[in-house]
């Protein structure tokens, strides 16, 4: 069970939903999949439906007071920190529970993810028709996310939804009118063969997380489950861009490897199979680019994209340290310092012949020497690699990197970026902040290794290096966590003895 650092107590999230009788979708999916996440599940009841595998016999809503009763008995004793809500059977039922919402918020603001469920997979409708505009105009102001499959995206927005662009602009506009984030699962329709793609819109950015179709007729509670798993990554402290492609992920797994032919005679639920620690479950998250992103209407500059960076020669790096000046590379690589890095914030005139000076030190130690945003004249001096940022991606010409056979590190900070950032297949990826650090802010970007290792997990193959607030103390926690290789400033650069400080930081790293 995951505790909530603070107080050590287990982490709760609520459903907000309808039981499903059979056992595969509603408050039953929500509730294996917050066990699967290390959560504590609440449920507060809307509906008894009468379900089993090949259809929905009745719905039986709850009274109003019967919901209230629910919600006000966990909110006294077990308050959550993030809330699925599913199927709400009625206008009242969505005034009463919007109503409740804005009472806790006053307590605190927990993340709440809202299905907008209307019609079961097997097609029969759960709510009345006048829950949807109740919805828009009183809960999806107070929810972080909603989820709409194509059907309830058409039907909420009232717009049309065929191709990637009407997606776009259906779910711009329910972003606008409902003031919450949208992310349009595309289980129900195919833009590209063989491919299952969710839009993310937060209201400043799209991005599309596609996922390989796979054939199972098990798919009774995909939707549910989806919106569980992305509030019990809310409840865990993930951003939410991590949450969507971690929860879209675990569903996958679910498709892949559910055993659950045998569970009735009609189309059987979703597996729930535990944490997604398989690369092969998450989605491809496009680039701007990216020949893939154009099927979606994605834009980007098709010159200066390029994937496939020449390999470092070893998988682990080892200690890495990230200096500001030239001496500190002699000084390190006299040390026997192989990976370094010159990190250069506030440029002089001098800039050129530093990286000149820098080159010719990496030459002469034999140095996997990468030097971090300049880009440009990394390449006029012939460096052995660069390391680049999320942002600098947008801008750096990657086609000219590649094409004079510089290596390229990217910086991550979570499972969206290091989705995004490999499909670079850059030479190493660099995950942090793994710990708080004074050397720079990255307070909204720590990691933790518990998470490092889930991520480290999904790529055992391939140079990963960690970065952030990591010291001797620290290290052997971050190694045992998957990497090869750690980057560090203040531990070398403000040691009381740099040479101690490499010797002991040698010591605990893969390649010493
Ligand atoms: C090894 C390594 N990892 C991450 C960073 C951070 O790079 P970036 O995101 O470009 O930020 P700045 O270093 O430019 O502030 C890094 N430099 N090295
Ligand atoms: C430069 C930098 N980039 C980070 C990232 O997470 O991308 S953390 C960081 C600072 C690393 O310094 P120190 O070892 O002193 O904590
Ligand atoms: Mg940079």
């Amino acid at each position: 069970m995951n505790r909530n650092d603070m107080q050590n107590k287990p982490i709760v999230c609520w459903s907000i939903a309808g039981s499903d009788s059979g056992g595969g979708a509603g408050i039953q999916a929500d509730l294996l999949t917050f066990a699967d996440f290390g959560c504590h599940g609440c449920t507060a009841i809307t509906a008894n439906t009468a379900q089993n595998t090949t259809g929905v016999a009745a719905i039986n809503r709850v009274s109003l007071e019967a919901l209230r009763s629910q919600l006000q008995a966990l909110q006294r004793d077990l308050f959550p920190a993030a809330i699925k809500i599913g199927l709400l059977a009625n206008r009242e039922q969505v005034i009463a529970v919007a109503q409740f919402l804005r009472e806790l918020f006053r307590v605190a603001k927990v993340p709440v993810i809202y299905d907008p469920v209307a019609v079961a997979s097997s097609g029969a409708a759960l709510a009345e028709s006048s829950s949807g505009e109740a919805a828009l105009d009183a809960l999806f102001p107070l929810c972080e996310l909603i989820t709409p499959n194509l059907h309830e995206l058409e039907s909420l927005a009232r717009a049309p939804v065929a191709g990637a662009e009407q997606i776009v602009a259906a779910a711009q506009q329910l972003q606008q009118s409902g003031d919450t984030a949208v992310l349009v699962t595309g289980g129900h329709g195919e833009l590209v063969e063989g491919e299952i793609a969710d839009l993310l819109w937060d209201g400043e950015r799209s991005d599309w997380f596609v996922g390989d179709k796979i054939a199972s007729e098990n798919t009774h509670g995909t939707g549910c489950t989806l919106s569980s798993a992305i509030a019990a990554c809310r409840a865990l402290g993930y951003p939410l861009r991590d949450a969507c492609v971690v929860a879209k992920a675990y569903v996958q797994r679910g498709l892949r490897l559910g055993d659950t032919d045998a569970i009735g005679s009609g189309a059987g639920p979703l597996g729930h199979c535990g944490w997604p620690g398989d690369l092969q479950d998450f989605p491809q998250v496009l680039v701007p680019g990216d020949v893939r992103g154009r099927s979606y209407g994605q834009a980007g500059n098709i010159d200066t994209f390029a994937r496939g960076f020449a390999p470092v020669d070893a998988c682990a790096l080892g200690l890495y340290p990230v200096v500001d000046s030239v001496e500190w590379l002699e000084k390190l690589a006299e040390l026997g310092v192989r990976t370094l890095q010159l990190r250069i914030k506030n440029p002089g005139d001098d800039l050129k012949s530093l990286i000149q000076q820098a080159v010719e030190i990496g030459e002469r130690y034999n140095l996997r020497l990468f030097i971090n945003d300049h880009w440009q004249l990394a390449i006029e001096c012939g460096a052995y690699g660069v390391h680049l940022g999320q942002e600098d991606l947008q801008t750096a010409d990657l086609k000219a990197i590649k094409r004079a056979g510089l290596r390229l590190g990217i910086s991550t900070h979570g499972f969206y970026e290091l989705l995004r950032a490999h499909r670079y297949r850059p030479s190493y990826l660099a995950l942090g902040a793994i710990y708080a650090t004074d050397t720079k802010d990255m307070s909204d970007q720590l990691q933790g290794v518990e998470k490092l290792a889930h991520m480290a997990a999904l790529l055992p193959d391939y140079p990963l290096v960690a970065i952030g607030g990591i010291n001797l103390k620290r290290a052997p926690a971050v190694v045992a966590a998957g990497v090869g290789s750690v980057a560090v400033v203040s531990a070398v650069t403000k040691a009381e003895n740099y040479r101690e400080a490499v010797r002991a930081f040698r010591a605990l790293l893969p390649g010493g």
